[in-house]
């Protein structure tokens, strides 16, 4: 068997150009023992492979920030604006060792069946619902994202949203685009004193809560677990509780199985008559039917919807009856605030996940560290040195079950192993080590014991 292209190490030992601003951590030596006792020599940059040969595909228009990180490490990018079609990703997927995608690409368990060389995904956004993460896992595949880059542009959003439904915005700047002067005070509030009910306190919801507060809103909100409320925000004991009591119900949770219809027939009926509601989450959170229903009964008084169940891939005059017969209804409704899913479009956000994700992607490729990653465990260990010339990282994915780590341990037994961190997250094991005195004709046969071993899901080896 010999080693996959991808992981062949090509150059031993590569010196950091600029040295780390954490180099004695990275070095492992206390400095308060001075260069004479322990000498810090520089941190090692492991070359898994030809830099060159490691492809990426980046989709849905991800920020410059990550295509330059990721270009000055010398992999090949791809880079597309929108997303692709299904039968032009699973074309594309085959042999990209990295794909970077936004919340339109579904990676499904099919479609990753079609990956040969796949080692991680980047999502760059909040959201992991459109990746089978389970699945991923199963297949060696690490996952990252971006848990809070873009939490302040979503809840700055909404803020305008609450305002722009109060006053009737949104109708009022159509009117006078059509010509229309027409000046009215009647169904149009301040939001001083006005309830605000926050489905999901998480990063998004929390956030939101102290912007409604300083704006004078009272803030209820809803979550599964108990929270520590900021400011003189209050969690109540159940949704109809929170339905109940307020004026605008905004929604901020992740699309699970739990969530899917969140707010249904029944949920918009427990609202406030003349209340508002707002979805930024996930379009499968709302019922877009019943919510049709509920506008032109007028128990709501507007909404806004920044997500929907079925969004285009890409930009254009998309938007109508051939997306889904619900687009009609809802362009027709007065009063309804209606927005491309951009609640994390911002200049500021899509920068700080480029350089997030980028940088957890370039960490993972070059150094097997997972810290950031959704579906496997988190696992690093301290850098290499220089002066650790012939040592090799050894990264073994694998099936969690009992004397899997005997096994890989007898492999590297002749070796010294200077440090070992394993870890498991339900089925998956993720191990790294790093063992000394290897010789670099030794690579092949110690990657090929690995690889025969039947709890293998992946092995990477660095040198
Ligand atoms: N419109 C847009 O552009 C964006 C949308 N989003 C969406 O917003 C969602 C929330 O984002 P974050 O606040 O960062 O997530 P988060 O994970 O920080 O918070 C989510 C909160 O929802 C709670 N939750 C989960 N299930 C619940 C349920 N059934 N009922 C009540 N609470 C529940 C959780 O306990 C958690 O506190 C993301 O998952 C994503 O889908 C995120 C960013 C941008
Ligand atoms: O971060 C998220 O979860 C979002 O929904 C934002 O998605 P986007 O990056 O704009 O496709």
């Amino acid at each position: 068997m010999t080693i996959p292209r991808d992981i062949i190490p090509v150059s031993n030992t590569v010196i950091s150009s600029t040295p780390s601003p954490n180099a004695f951590f990275n070095a492992g030596t206390s400095p308060s023992y001075g260069a004479s006792y322990f000498p810090i020599a520089p941190k090692k940059q492991l070359k898994p492979f030809n830099t060159g040969d490691i492809k990426i595909l980046l989709l849905e228009n991800i920020n410059p920030t990550a295509r330059e990180l990721l270009r000055k490490e010398g992999y090949q990018v791809e880079f597309h604006t929108s997303s692709l079609r299904e039968s032009e990703l699973v074309e594309k997927i085959r042999d990209v060792h990295v794909i970077g995608i936004r919340s339109k690409t579904k990676l499904t368990a099919s479609v990753l069946d079609h990956a040969k060389s796949l080692l991680a995904i980047g999502c760059f956004c909040i959201g992991t619902n459109q990746v089978d993460l389970k699945y991923a896992a199963k297949r060696g595949v690490t996952v990252f994202n971006s848990p809070f880059s873009n939490s302040r542009s979503v809840a700055e959003l909404v803020i305008a949203e609450v305002i722009m439904l109060s006053r009737r915005i949104g109708d009022k700047s159509m009117e006078m685009h059509f010509g229309t002067w027409q000046k009215v005070s009647t169904r149009c509030w301040e939001i001083r004193g006005k309830v605000l009910g926050i489905v999901g306190y998480g990063h998004i919801g929390s956030q939101l809560s102290v912007l409604a507060e300083s704006m004078g809103m009272n803030v209820l909100f809803y979550d599964v677990i108990p929270l520590m409320a900021i400011g003189k925000a209050r969690q109540v004991k159940n949704l109809s509780e929170l339905l109940a009591s307020s004026d605008f119900v905004t929604l901020h949770v992740p699309e699970t199985l739990e969530t899917r219809d969140l707010i249904g027939p029944v949920e918009l009926k427990a609202m406030k008559k003349g209340s508002y509601l707002i979805n930024s989450s996930r379009g499968s959170v709302v019922d877009i039917q019943a919510l049709c229903e509920a506008m032109r009964s007028g128990h709501l008084a507007g909404a806004a919807l920044d997500v929907f169940p079925r969004e285009p891939s890409a930009n254009g005059p998309c938007f109508n009856e051939d997306l889904a017969r619900w687009v009609t209804e809802v362009r027709d409704l007065p009063n309804v605030i209606l927005t491309p899913h951009i609640g994390g479009s911002t200049e500021e956000a899509q920068e700080a996940i480029g350089s997030e994700v980028g940088g957890a992607l370039v960490r993972y490729i070059n150094s097997g560290c997972t810290i950031g990653a959704v579906n496997m465990p988190e696992v690093t260990l301290r850098s290499l040195t220089v002066a650790e010339e012939s040592h090799l990282r050894v990264i073994f994915i694998h099936q969690n079950r009992p004397g899997v780590l005997r096994q890989v341990n007898d492999i590297l037994g002749d070796h010294n192993v200077d440090k070992q961190m394993s870890d498991s997250r339900g089925d998956i094991a993720y191990m790294m080590a790093d063992i000394s005195k290897v010789d670099y004709a030794e690579v092949q046969a110690l990657y090929s014991k690995l690889e025969i071993l039947s709890s293998k899901i992946m092995t990477r080896m660095l040198y």
